[in-house]
């Protein structure tokens, strides 16, 4: 899908009809002022989670055929919590006399074996990247992946000085906003009440309505050529002309649209890969968890395929069925392992991914009944991977496209972050730069 704005004198074209591409025209087509979400109607649909919620204290990891719930409190940092094999705070302690590294990158699970030990680099630093990029922090990069990590080292030589003393950029809050709520209030993760699907759907409504924008639904972008004026957009439902393209399409789709007077950009961008995800909801009758919080991690080292189970009923309570008391899980696989442990996706069974989900509910959360509902979702490519030199890669295609003038800019979640705060601040700031610092 393309959803392009006409500003005064200039057409802009943004590709891709994800969060990114749709936060992008809301910018653009909120210029001169940068809108805050509540303007899409959606403040009073907000669900926030707080860090004092058991669902943000209680985390936990299934290792060695058992749930362990992860230290949330300093006494526990004191003693030695299974299935670490001594206290996290000598772990701590002595990060702050670890040396900083000379490297422009390294791969996750060295930094934090570095910093922090092995242990805790193969058990948890595993389980969150695994839970976040559904990735192997033994390829994934530090600095790409965890910005605030790798600036802490660099600006103060330790991650807890970091943390103690900051080391990245202020950033900006807009007084009222909801941003300003959300560290008012402590929020440790949010949803919406018809369920995040409504912030696209409202993005794409208010930009129906802006008057400025052309929506091109389900309209695949095939190819774009330059023009004397910018680009000629070519869609399956015809020719849009653009003065300037905002990219928020994965960076592999971008390179198999770009002209061949494109490369060595086309090939950087192939270069970014992507895992395929299975997402399995499941629901059972009555309340089965034997723990509450937000749900589970497995390090690769426990179970390759299987990444997490979800405890969706926990936190968004809201989202239950209003007749009676059940329980909804969503079980991750795949990711870095799927071809390893399901193979192609295209064979993969619906059957077989739902006996693997469920027989992981048996097996961790001691389930012996059969789920009453289910329903699959095979993500394919759907979290993009930032391993090691991506940080240089994606300077170099900037560079590129300064460097020849291309009238292009790319956002969305292949470049500087995989999360949707990352996607949505990826649009604002193409904007931004487009048409200063002002929007
Ligand atoms: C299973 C899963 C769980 C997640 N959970 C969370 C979470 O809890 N918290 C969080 O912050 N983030 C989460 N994310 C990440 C977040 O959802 C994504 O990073 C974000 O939605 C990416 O948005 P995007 O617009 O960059 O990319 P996409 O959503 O991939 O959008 C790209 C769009 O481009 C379109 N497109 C592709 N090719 C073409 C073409 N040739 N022409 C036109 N259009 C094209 C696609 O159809 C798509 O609509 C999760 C992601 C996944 C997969
Ligand atoms: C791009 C894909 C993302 C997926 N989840 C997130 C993103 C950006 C958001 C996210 N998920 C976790 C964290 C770390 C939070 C924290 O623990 O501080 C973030 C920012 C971890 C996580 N992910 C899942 C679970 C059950 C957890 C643990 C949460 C906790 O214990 O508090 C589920 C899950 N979400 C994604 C994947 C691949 C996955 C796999 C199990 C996608």
């Amino acid at each position: 899908m393309i959803c392009f704005c006409s500003q005064p004198m200039r057409t802009i074209a943004v590709l891709g009809g994800g969060i990114g591409g749709l936060a992008t025209s809301y910018y653009l087509c909120r210029n001169p002022q940068v809108t805050k979400v509540e303007e899409l109607g959606l403040e009073g649909e907000v669900l926030p989670v707080t860090y004092s919620h058991i669902a943000s204290k209680n985390r936990y990891l299934y290792v060695n055929g058992q749930l362990h719930k992860m230290p949330s409190r300093i006494s526990e940092l004191l003693r030695t919590v299974p299935p670490f094999s001594r206290p996290l705070l000598l772990s701590v302690a002595s990060e702050l006399l670890v040396t900083k590294s000379k490297e422009d990158d390294e791969s996750i699970h060295s930094f934090v074996s570095r910093r922090l030990g092995k242990e805790l680099a193969d058990i948890a630093v595993d389980s969150l990247c695994r839970g976040v990029f559904a990735g192997d922090c033994r390829k994934l990069s530090v600095r790409s992946c965890f910005p605030p990590f790798y600036d802490a080292e660099q600006r103060r030589g330790s991650l807890i000085l970091g943390m103690l003393l900051g080391s990245g950029p202020t950033p900006v809050i807009s007084p009222g906003s909801l941003a300003q709520r959300s560290i008012k209030e402590s929020w440790a993760q949010w949803s919406l009440r018809r369920g995040v699907e409504s912030l696209p759907e409202s993005l794409a409504e208010y930009l129906q309505q802006s008057g400025k924008v052309q929506l091109h639904r389900e309209a695949a972008v095939k190819q774009i050529h330059p023009s004397a004026s910018g680009w000629k957009v070519h869609l399956e439902d015809g020719v849009v002309s653009a003065d300037h393209i905002i990219s928020a399409l994965p960076a592999k789709a971008l390179s198999s649209v770009l002209p061949s007077s494109c490369q060595p950009l086309i090939q950087q961008l192939q270069d970014v890969s992507s895992v395929t995800v299975a997402v399995i909801n499941l629901e059972y009758e009555g309340s089965i968890l034997p723990v509450m919080g937000f749900g589970h991690l497995v390090p690769s080292s426990e179970d390759r395929g299987l990444l997490g189970v979800v405890y969706d009923s926990i936190p968004f309570p809201q989202h239950n069925r209003p007749d009676g008391q059940t329980t909804r899980l969503t079980v991750m696989m795949g990711g870095a392992w799927f071809q390893e442990v399901f193979g192609p996706p295209e064979a993969v069974t619906e059957e077989h991914l739902i006996a693997r989900a469920t027989e992981a509910v048996q097996c961790h959360l001691g389930v012996t009944t059969a789920p009453i509902w289910s329903r699959v979702a095979l993500q394919r490519d759907c979290i993009p991977q930032y391993y090691l030199g991506h940080f240089s890669k994606v300077e170099s295609m900037r560079h590129f496209i300064r460097e020849n003038n291309l009238p292009l800019s790319l956002t969305g979640s292949s470049y500087d972050g995989v999360s949707v705060n990352d996607v949505i601040f990826s649009g604002r700031t193409a904007v931004q730069e487009l048409l200063g610092t002002g929007v």
